[in-house]
This record gives structure tokens, C-alpha cells and sequence, in this order.
């Protein structure tokens, strides 16, 4: 009933509470063993859960009145005394000597103690300590109490000799030696101090014995049980013992005992009085302190305090306290190990299992400073007997070789553990966990180390199983990386070098003749040289020299923004130097300018003008051409000189545009990189001494002004007239607009008119021309100062091709190379070849170019019209865009050429500049036949007009 009316004033978890309640009471009543009963299986239950195995339970106690100190614990070789006069802590030292040093608050004890007495063991109650003596065997006090005489006590049973003593609160007990003979089942025990100066006689061997505040305990040795005796009134565990529990050993407390069971369960088990140290508790600590279970695991050693008890756990020496534990007491240090303790009233002292050997104090008001290493048992003259085990780990603290120091072995393993080794006299066993069967906090965190060990393990190992082919792979790869970069490095560099090499062979076969098929054509021997050199770099004063000065007698022409003089090098080589007229300060920078006319020279055709060199100093820039002798074939045409006009027959004039087409053929499709020479027109074609063309003027932007921040650089290059519509409006530069200019050629050739003549009611050749050829009406458009032929035919197909070429829509104009294999058709046809061969030119010069192959094979086909189409289409490939391409010349020479001085060209110009006023109505015109521009093409529009 009182068990019950507990577990419900706690208000607390009540199992661990009644379960330690039900331990009491298990002895006093059957109420009690029900109970007890009841509380194991909530245990079991709870240990399904999280409970630890009953250690961590707690409840708060509402508690009254607290009494005195009192003196607990068995003999060891440590003792704690208590009470008002503060604690002190005695420990036989490790030396091996057996004396005693005692630090702590009590003076009494500290500058009693007999330093120089040698004791087997110590023990100690309130404001007093007791030990030992090694010499007599007989009890020795020193400190305060007025119930034991200090020194020896009295009255002594004369040469008694005691294998034990301990000491309660304010009394002492012996345990004489065993007794011999006839009175051997006897065992005696003395006790001197308050209400306990007795000498007592008890039937069979008693093991030991353990003073608790007012009672006294002893083991049997034979039958293992507990007896008790004393003041039944403030304890009861008199009545409370168990009668047939065997115990291995046993330790009073205040009012509790408790021991440790026989057997390898070795597990603690205490008893005790109930209600009064429950109110007791409750009226000194009211809701200050938990109540622990006793553990259940195995334990080597145990002690007892005021309401608490200590044991040695059997496994790894640690040590676990239960019952009342104050709140603000220090807990036990966390891991340590021990291989003695001794309890005072409401603290516990051990001895650190290290080398050490230092005392460790934990739980309230204990001594702080202990300097002292003390000895962790008693050292014997016998050898360890079975089921304990000679210490030999550490310095022994026995001082003579023959005494031992004995420590039980390890009573078995917890019920989670398993036992690794057995005991030995020299060693103990040792326990692991059985992590299979955990259940307790400690069992996981063990084995979860022990796994993480072990994974960490496993996973060492997985990392290699797995790492170690991707390492061996990454080094073959890094080897791999090593061998193949080097190697493709090297490869590309004599890539790179065998290119070097084919264009020194092409170079040295250009120079030879002989890397070009011989189908393509001759070469003249005497220009070969002339042509594959680079651009040579005159000085100022070599040119000026060579122009006499550049009087103006040495002027040959004019154009936009040049002026054009006959010169004589020093090797009397004829040349035309072109000077500009303006400054070229602000042009092109010298590097950019060198690497184009580098380039420019490059550039090798027999109808080609060849630039020869040029001349950079200061803001001069001078450019050296090839001496055209017979001028351009704009003057023959439109000169004044109507004579030069009327020897431009037909046969002539088609040659020239066969040997311009060849050029402009080999300027799209052979020059490296392609050139759109942007400025095709009649002023360009200039005709040497063998009356051969020859298209110059590229490179005529390196000379223009080049400020671009003048609108008209952002304008279309080229001349009115031949500036391709689609180019000038869209922007839209591609080889076609070449061939728009070069259709603009060829209606010139065949009308002799201008390009743009205002003289004439439709002053636009194209919008004038192209209508009547279509119209079939092409002796309308023939140049009336020149005899028609007899076949009209060749004019016809020349006719039909320019129109071709003038398409608004640069896609549907004909390449270059289609437009050259009409004009020889009709050239050959002009001049009367019955197979319609190709004609042999008089300077049939076709550099770079396989287009005579390709013509054989043209030439034996009958191509219809939608096949031309279709390889015209083909030829779209050569469209470019004009970022990407040199082109020339320069926007601004196209507008500025208005004002060309060329003698020759004068007339024709200023018609043309009169008359500009009419282009945009022409135009316009073209507009319709180009159709409505695309998303593209209105954003150039915009942008650009
Ligand atoms: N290499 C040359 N040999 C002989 N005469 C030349 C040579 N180069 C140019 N000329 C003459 O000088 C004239 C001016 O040529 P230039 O190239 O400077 O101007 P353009 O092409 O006629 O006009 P623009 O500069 O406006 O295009 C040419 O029309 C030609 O009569």
C-alpha cells in the first residue's frame, strides 16, 4: 500500500521509483515481491523501448528533514571520513610503504595522522578514520569523535588480531581472524562506539563485514548469505535482508545495503529502509535529487554512501552510481576507470586505474585537492588466489616482493557483452559487447563505434576496390594525355610545315611553269618573274626620280583622288606610279597597308595590272604599276580621239572583254583569298603594248581616304553606272556584283556609249540596252561607229549574257567563268572559226585558272538554258559578304571620281555628274524587277540610307 501511494505522490516515472521501492520491499512484505514482480515487467517492457537498462531513470522527491552525518564502508585502502567537520580522504600510499596520507577540511584527522604506522587497510565514519595496523593487526583511530577512543580502542579484547575493520557513523567493527579448532564455524566480531561497544559471536564463517550509519552487515563464507545487525529502528535492513540470496560481496550505507550476487550475473542488489528514507529524503532534498536503479550488469566492487551507492562495473572498471543523487552533486567523470572506491555520506572517492593512481572525488561536498597517488589495494603475502588476479600492469604498490596485490577478476560479462579472455592470475578477463543483442545506450554507441571502425573499414576497402582502377585509369589516361599531345602537336606543326613546304613548291613551280596543267595554257616566260614576286618598296626619291619630279608632263591620267605619272626606274623598266592626291596621313595604318599591297602583289594574271612595288615615306603613299602604253579602254572608247575608237572593232573589242572576263574569273574564283574588285568599269581595262587588257585599280581603297567617320565611307564602292543595285542599296557585296559591272562593260563595248550618258533621252545603259536586246532588237544597241558584222549571232550571245549579267537579283546573273565561256564562244564565232572553237588570243595568257579543262568538256555539250541556270545557281557559292573579303577600292573614290581629270575620261564624267540627277529615277525603276526587300534587306535599308 505504501509502495502504491508512493508511486503516486512522486509523480515521477514511477517504474524506476517503485522498482527501487519494490527492491525494498521485496523483503518486507509480499506486497512487495508483487509488486517487484510488476516493476520487472514494466522494465522488460520499457527495455523494448528507450530505456537504458534501467540506469537514467529518474523522479523528483518532495522531501522534509535531513538528520546527521553518519559513517559508512568496508575496509579498503582508501577511506573517506565526513560529517561538520568537512571530509577528509586517506589513502595508503603507492610506494609500497602502507602508510597513510590524509588530505581534506578536518584537522583533526589530517594532523592525526599516524604517518608513520604502517596499516593493511583503512576505513573511516564521521569526523574519524580508522586503520589497520600491518604490525599488530588491531585497529588504529585518529580524528574527532566522542564515541571511539582514538588510537586503539577500548576496551580490546587482549592480542585480538583482525583480517578486517569498518566503520559506521559514529562506531567501529573488527572481524577477528578466522578461529581454529572446535569454535572454526565461529566468527567474531568487536565493535566500539555508539550503542554498538560490543563483542559478538556468530554462528559460521564470516567473509566480511560492512558498518553501515547504525547497523552492521557480514557474508557468510560458506552459504553466501547476509546477515545484519544493530538499530533495526532507523534502518530496517535487518528484517529487509535476504535470507537466501548468496552474495559475492556486500557494502552498507546509511540506511541500505547493497551486494553484489553470487554467480556471473554479479549484478547488485540492495535493500534497505523504505518510508523512512523516503521521507527522510523528501524533507532534507524535497525535489533536489533522482533516484537511480541499481544496475543490472555485473560489478566488481560496490560501497555505500548516505542514500547512495557506487559499484566498480566488472567489464571496463567504470563506475556507476545509483540511488538518491543529489541534483547539483558532480556526476561520475565521464569514462573514467577505477580499481577502488570508498564512499563518504553523499560523495564517492576512486582510484584512478592509470598509472597514476590518483584519487578521483565525485558527487557532493567532496575533498578537491588530492595530490596524493595511492595504492588500488592491499597488498598481500599470499598469491592471488583463484578468481582475482595479480596486478603487474602498473608499479606495484607493495613494497615487498613477496606481497601481492590482488584484484578480482571480472565476474562475467553484461548481458550484451561477451567474454573475450579469460581470467588469469595474471590478467583478467575481458568483455566486449555483443552488439547482436544491444540494448542499452552504451551497447550502440560501443558497437556503433566499433561498426563505424569497421565500416570505415569496409569502406577503405570499397574505396580501393573501386578507386583503385579509376586511379590506375587516370594515370593511363594522364600517359595517354602525355604521349598524345606532344605527338599531335608535332604532327600539326609538320602539318603546318609540310604546307609551308607545298607553297614554296608552288611558288618554285610557278616559277618553273610547271604546276599548272599544260591544258591551261602558256605562260609568258618574260612576266613570270614579274608576277610571283612580291610587292618591292620603292623610295620616294627613286619614284620621284623616275617621274622627273612628277612634273606634270609625266601624267598619264587622273583619277578620283590619284593622278597617274610614266615613270623609268633605274633599270629602265616602265612603270605608272600613282600618287594620291591627298594626304594619306589618316589612312590605313603602315602595317595594315603593307600587308594588303603584300597581298595585292600577289595577285598573278596575265590580265591582270600587276602592282609592282610602292613607296610609304612620310604621308606619301605611292603606288607602282605595270606601264599600260595604249592607256584605258574607257579613253578608246570615249576619247576624243575618234580614230582609237574606230580601231576597237569587234573582234577587238570582244578580245578585251574575254581578257577582262579572264581576270575578274581569276579574281573570283583562283586568287587566294577570293577578290571582288568592286570597280569594274572601262577607266579599269587598260591595254597594253600588244594591245592585251589588263583589269587594274585593286587596292585603289589603300589610297582613298580612309577617315570613317565620313559618311560616304559607309556608302557602296564603285562607279554610277556599274555599281550593282543590289550591292549599292542592300549592301549586299558578292562576286555577282563584279559581274553586274562587267554586264555594264559589255553593253558599253557593244553601244560605245557610257555607262551613264545623259546626252541620250535614257541615259542609264542597262535601262536603255537591256529592254531592246530583249526585245530581240539587238542592232538598236550595236555602237553605230563600228560596221554590224555580218552574224549578228555573236554580238547576240554577247548581248544576252550582259543582260544576263545586269539581273537585279545577283543570284540570277551568271558567274564570272560562265560569262568568259560565252564571250570565247562568241568570240570564236566573230571571228569565223567554223567548229565554233574557242579562238586563240594573241596573248593568251590564263594564269591559276583550270577553267580550259573545264571548258573541253563544256565545249561538247549543248547546254540548255535551264542548265545554265542551274549551274549559275551553282555558282552562288562565291557569294561573299564584304567584311570578309579585300575589296577596293574605297567608297569615297567611287563619289569623288566625278571629278577624275583623266584627259580622256573628262567628257564622259562631267556628263555623267551632270546627269545624276536622272540615276534614282533609273533606279527606282529597277526596284520592281528586285522585288520587295526582305526582313534583312529593309534593316540594311534602314540602317543605311
Ligand atoms: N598602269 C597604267 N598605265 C598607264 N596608264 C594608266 C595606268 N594606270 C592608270 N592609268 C591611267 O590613269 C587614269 C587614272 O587612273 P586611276 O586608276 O587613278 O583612276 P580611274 O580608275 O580612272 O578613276 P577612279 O580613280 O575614280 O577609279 C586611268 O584612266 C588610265 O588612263
Amino acid at each position: 500500500m505504501s509502495t502504491a501511494f508512493l508511486c503516486g505522490y512522486g509523480n515521477v516515472k514511477l517504474v524506476s521509483f517503485c522498482y527501487y521501492l519494490g527492491i525494498l520491499l521485496h523483503w518486507a512484505c509480499p506486497m512487495g515481491t508483487f509488486i517487484h514482480l510488476f516493476i520487472d515487467l514494466l522494465i522488460l517492457l520499457s527495455k523494448s523501448s528507450s530505456w537504458n537498462a534501467g540506469l537514467t531513470v529518474q523522479f523528483a522527491i518532495l522531501a522534509s528533514c535531513w538528520w546527521s552525518a553518519s559513517g559508512l564502508g568496508s575496509m579498503s585502502s582508501i577511506a573517506i571520513s565526513y560529517g561538520e567537520n568537512g571530509p577528509v580522504f586517506c589513502g595508503l600510499t603507492s610506494d609500497g610503504s602502507h602508510l597513510v596520507a590524509c588530505y581534506g577540511s578536518n584537522s583533526a584527522i589530517i594532523y592525526g595522522t599516524p604517518a608513520h604506522f604502517p596499516f593493511i587497510g583503512l576505513t573511516a565514519g564521521n569526523g574519524f578514520v580508522c586503520g589497520l595496523l600491518m604490525e599488530s593487526n588491531q585497529p588504529y583511530c585518529w580524528g574527532s569523535t566522542g564515541y571511539i577512543e582514538m588510537g586503539v580502542p577500548q576496551p580490546i579484547v587482549n592480542e585480538a588480531e583482525y583480517v578486517e575493520i569498518s566503520a559506521g557513523d559514529y562506531h567501529l567493527c573488527g572481524l577477528r581472524k578466522p578461529l581454529t579448532g572446535r569454535r572454526r564455524n565461529y566468527s567474531l566480531v568487536d565493535c566500539w562506539g555508539y550503542n554498538m561497544t560490543k563483542n559478538y559471536v556468530f554462528d559460521g564463517q564470516i567473509q566480511s563485514i560492512s558498518a553501515g550509519s547504525e547497523f552492521n552487515c557480514g557474508l557468510f563464507y560458506q552459504n553466501r548469505t547476509v546477515f545484519c545487525w544493530g538499530d533495526e529502528t532507523s534502518s530496517r535492513v535487518i528484517s529487509l535482508t535476504p535470507n537466501e540470496t548468496r552474495f559475492q560481496k556486500i557494502a552498507a550505507g546509511g540506511y541500505h545495503v547493497c551486494g553484489i550476487l553470487e554467480g556471473s550475473n554479479a549484478r547488485p542488489f540492495c535493500w534497505g529502509r523504505s518510508l523512512d528514507l523516503e521521507e527522510e529524503i523528501s524533507v532534507k532534498f524535497s525535489g533536489q535529487g533522482n533516484v537511480d536503479l541499481p544496475p543490472s550488469y555485473p560489478m566488481l566492487s560496490v560501497v555505500g554512501g548516505k542514500f547512495h551507492a557506487c559499484g566498480i562495473k566488472s567489464y571496463d572498471r567504470g563506475v556507476v552510481c545509483w540511488g538518491f543523487i543529489v541534483k547539483q552533486s558532480t556526476p561520475v567523470p565521464i569514462g573514467i576507470q577505477v580499481f577502488e572506491i570508498s564512499a563518504g555520506d553523499y560523495f564517492t572517492c576512486g582510484v584512478l586505474a592509470d598509472k597514476s593512481l590518483l584519487p578521483v572525488c565525485w558527487g557532493l561536498g567532496f575533498p578537491s585537492s588530492l595530490p596524493v597517488a595511492v595504492s588500488p589495494g592491499l597488498c598481500k603475502t599470499t598469491p592471488c588466489a583463484p578468481g582475482s588476479y595479480e596486478m603487474n600492469n602498473y608499479t606495484t604498490p607493495c613494497k615487498s616482493p613477496e606481497s601481492h596485490l590482488c584484484l578480482p577478476c571480472s565476474n562475467g560479462c553484461p548481458a550484451e557483452m561477451y567474454q573475450r579472455t579469460e581470467c588469469s592470475t595474471k590478467s583478467d578477463r575481458q568483455c566486449d559487447y555483443n552488439c547482436s543483442s544491444c540494448h542499452s545506450t552504451e551497447c550502440f554507441s560501443n558497437c556503433s563505434s566499433l561498426y563505424s571502425d569497421a565500416a570505415r573499414e569496409k569502406k577503405h576497402d570499397r574505396f580501393w576496390s573501386f578507386q583503385f582502377p579509376i586511379i590506375v585509369a587516370e594515370i593511363a589516361f594522364a600517359a595517354l594525355l602525355a604521349i598524345v599531345v606532344p605527338t599531335t602537336a608535332i604532327l600539326y606543326i609538320r602539318y603546318r610545315l609540310r604546307n609551308c613546304h607545298c607553297s614554296g613548291k608552288e611558288l618554285k613551280s610557278k616559277r618553273n611553269g610547271s604546276s599548272f596543267p599544260k591544258e591551261i595554257g602558256k605562260i609568258r616566260p618574260d612576266m613570270e618573274d614579274l608576277k610571283i614576286r612580291r610587292a618591292q618598296m620603292f623610295s620616294y626619291e627613286e619614284l620621284e626620280k623616275a617621274t622627273n619630279g612628277f612634273k606634270e608632263e609625266s601624267i598619264v591620267g587622273k583619277g578620283s583622288f590619284s593622278c597617274v605619272y610614266k615613270g623609268v626606274l633605274k633599270d629602265q623598266t616602265v612603270v605608272a606610279v600613282k600618287k594620291a592626291i591627298v594626304s594619306s596621313d589618316k589612312q590605313k595604318n603602315s602595317k595594315e597597308f603593307r600587308t594588303e599591297l603584300d597581298l595585292l602583289s600577289r595577285l598573278n594574271h596575265a590580265h591582270l595590272l600587276n602592282l609592282l612595288g610602292y613607296c610609304e615615306e612620310g604621308g606619301e603613299r605611292l603606288l607602282v604599276y605595270e606601264f599600260m602604253a595604249h592607256g584605258s579602254l574607257h579613253q578608246h572608247l570615249h576619247g576624243k580621239n575618234k580614230v582609237l575608237k574606230e580601231q576597237l572593232d569587234w573582234v577587238r573589242r570582244v578580245t578585251i572583254v574575254v581578257q577582262a572576263a579572264r581576270g575578274i574569273e581569276y579574281l573570283h574564283g583562283y586568287a587566294c583569298p577570293p577578290v571582288i574588285h568592286r570597280d569594274i568599269k572601262s577607266s579599269n581595262i587598260l591595254i597594253d603594248e600588244e594591245h592585251n587588257a589588263r583589269v587594274a585599280d585593286f587596292g585603289l581603297s589603300l589610297l582613298g581616304p580612309a577617315d570613317s567617320g565620313s559618311p560616304l565611307a559607309e556608302l557602296p564602292a564603285g562607279t554610277l553606272g556599274y555599281l550593282d543595285p543590289e550591292y549599292y542599296r542592300l549592301h549586299y557585296l558578292t562576286t555577282k556584283s563584279d559581274v553586274y559591272s562587267f554586264g555594264v562593260l559589255l553593253l558599253e563595248i557593244l553601244s560605245g556609249r557610257k555607262a551613264i550618258d545623259m546626252q541620250y533621252e535614257e541615259g542609264n545603259i542597262v535601262e536603255w540596252a537591256v529592254p531592246l536586246i530583249k526585245a530581240g532588237e539587238i542592232s538598236a544597241i550595236l555602237d553605230p561607229v563600228l560596221k554590224p558584222p555580218s552574224d549578228l549571232e555573236a554580238l547576240k550571245r554577247i548581248a544576252n549574257v550582259a543582260c544576263k549579267c545586269v539581273r537585279m537579283r545577283g543570284k540570277e546573273r551568271p558567274s564570272m567563268d560562265k560569262v568568259t565561256t560565252v564571250l570565247e564562244r562568241a568570240l570564236a564565232q566573230l571571228m569565223g572559226s567554223p567548229c565554233n572553237e574557242q579562238p586563240i588570243l594573241p596573248t593568251e595568257v590564263v594564269l591559276g585558272s583550270s577553267r580550259m579543262h573545264k571548258k573541253s568538256s563544256q565545249r561538247s555539250s549543248n547546254r540548255s538554258a535551264s542548265e545554265t541556270d542551274v549551274m549559275e545557281a551553282e555558282d552562288q557559292r562565291f557569294e561573299f559578304r564584304a567584311p570578309s573579303w579585300i575589296t577596293f577600292p574605297s567608297v569615297t573614290s567611287s563619289q569623288r571620281r566625278k571629278s577624275s581629270a583623266s584627259e580622256a575620261d573628262i567628257d564622259g564624267k562631267a556628263s555623267e555628274a551632270r546627269n545624276l540627277g536622272n540615276i534614282g529615277d533609273g533606279l527606282r525603276s529597277l526596284v520592281e524587277e528586285i522585288g520587295p526587300a526582305s526582313p534583312r534587306e529593309n534593316l540594311f535599308l534602314q540602317h543605311n540610307f
